[in-house]
């Protein structure tokens, strides 16, 4: 149950990695793994973050708890800036706002009894009386669902999903006002994971808690939390309220997501959006949206007739050439059967390469739309003679998109706040996405 009263509010928030080579440790790069959050997390709120593996979930936890320091952004809690506390504030912090970790093996010492590990957070903030200790954390064992003779027990006496039990003790015993959950249940078997969650419910309802989940997995985050932000390569493309955004997913990167979550009912079976690749590097993110090179419906120009699948394999040949393909690799891809046993510089036949490059991408010959047939035909030619930068020139002037080129808002929208140039009415009912002539708008961040 959620209140309106903001306990954290996260503000711009950006955590940057340098990237160093040398002894003297020059900069020569900056994993931008957080790169510019906001959401807030009302009292008694469970907010959750989704995303694929490296998106940035983990560094955004751990940098709102101070435990990697902000590169910049405010994290307020109860109105007042994490970021500028000193070692008191810090400690008092600390004490609200606590950990849950993924593997629960790695918040328990194994040699110490369930009753030392869970006294000691008690210790370490100054509680000497050890009978109350003990029946502090008997009374919370019994809460989670463990019995208070497991006081004396060790780790490796329990199952995963009890370890997981004892660790949600260890974070809830000095009674804070926001857990921060990251991957709480993916260590555990399937089993178990809905056990935890079901208990992660009730102790928020008990203990007014609020709750900053962590997930890559949909399912989890569906199962409780009120507010989603979906995060992709450290930033927040859509956030809103759980049931709304589970029904209808306004950005294209969340309808992936969602598509992927296996489904009981048939009817929705099979209405999988494909999300081709790996998340990219955050040390060199694309420009403009940073979902546009995977995107399934990257925006095409307005002039162009053509399907949605069509523009994202031409724009997926557009990526390859832009990202530097070299003449070695476009042999291999023309004359696989050849490549190795080539030595020195091989004239590629136009036709050749015409061929591969369509059966690559899957384009129809001819491409439905005559111009970007022609812009096509014309690339190839450039790449036959080996002329990559006439070739990128060639396809950057003819087939921009503003997806490439421009950095949407965060656009707010019935409660929901989406980054994506199809939500942008602006954007996309009145500018025109740039074309060859047009000056094309780069994103600064990401020059
Ligand atoms: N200390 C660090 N130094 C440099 N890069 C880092 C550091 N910590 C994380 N990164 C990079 O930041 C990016 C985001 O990582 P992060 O662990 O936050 O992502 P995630 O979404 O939590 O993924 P996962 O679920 O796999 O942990 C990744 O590219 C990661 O390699």
């Amino acid at each position: 149950m959620s209140e309106d009263r903001s306990l954290l509010e996260v503000d711009s928030l950006e955590k940057h990695f340098p990237m160093t080579r040398g002894v003297l440790n020059d900069e020569i790069g900056r994993v931008q793994a957080v790169d510019g959050i906001s959401f807030e997390i009302a009292e008694g709120e469970t907010f959750g973050i989704v995303g694929e593996s490296g998106c940035g979930k983990s560094t955004a936890a751990r940098t709102i708890l101070r435990l990697e320091e902000p590169t910049g952004g405010t994290v307020r809690f109860d109105g007042r800036d994490v970021t500028g506390y000193d070692r008191a504030e810090l400690k008092r912090f600390r004490r609200e706002a606590q950990l849950l970790f993924q593997d629960p093996d790695s918040s328990l010492d194994p040699r110490m009894s369930v009753g030392e590990s869970l006294a000691e957070p008690l210790i370490v903030h100054g509680m000497k009386d050890r009978e109350r200790r003990r029946s502090i954390i008997e009374s919370l064992l019994a809460r989670v669902g463990l019995q208070a003779d497991d006081i004396d027990r060790y780790p490796h006496e329990f199952s995963g999903g009890q370890k997981q039990r004892i660790g949600l003790a260890r974070a809830l015993v000095l009674n804070p006002r926001l857990l921060v959950a990251d991957e709480p249940v993916s260590a555990l078997d399937v089993s178990v994971q809905a056990e935890i969650l079901e208990l992660m419910a009730d102790l928020q309802e008990e203990f007014g808690l609020s709750i900053l989940l962590i997930s890559h997995n949909l399912g989890v985050v569906r199962h409780i939390c009120d507010r989603v932000g979906v995060m992709y390569l450290g930033k927040l493309v859509e956030v809103g309220p759980a049931a709304d955004l589970f029904s209808n997913p306004k950005h294209p990167y969340t309808s992936a997501l969602v598509s992927a979550i296996p489904s009981a009912d048939p009817s929705q079976r099979g209405r999988r959006v494909g999300l081709e690749g790996d998340v990219p590097d955050p040390a060199n993110p694309p420009s403009g949206c940073r979902f546009h090179t995977r995107c399934p419906e990257v925006i095409p120009p307005n002039e162009y007739d053509i399907e949605q699948e069509t523009w994202r394999a031409i724009l997926d040949f557009k990526q390859r050439i832009e990202s530097g393909m070299t003449t070695d690799e476009l042999f291999e891809l023309v004359y696989p059967a050849l490549a190795e046993e080539r030595e020195g510089p091989c004239q590629l036949l136009e036709a050749d390469v015409d061929d591969a490059l369509r059966s690559e991408y899957e384009l129809d010959v001819p491409l439905e739309d005559e111009r970007i047939e022609s812009v096509f035909a014309s690339t190839v030619e450039r790449l036959a003679v080996g002329d990559f930068a006439a070739a990128r020139k060639l396809l950057d002037a003819e087939l921009p998109t503003i997806c490439q080129h421009s950095s949407p808002d965060l656009v707010a929208e019935n409660g929901r706040r989406v980054s994506c140039h199809l939500i942008d009415e602006r954007t996309v009912s009145e500018d025109p996405p740039a074309r060859a002539s047009d000056p094309v708008q780069v994103d600064e961040a990401n020059e």
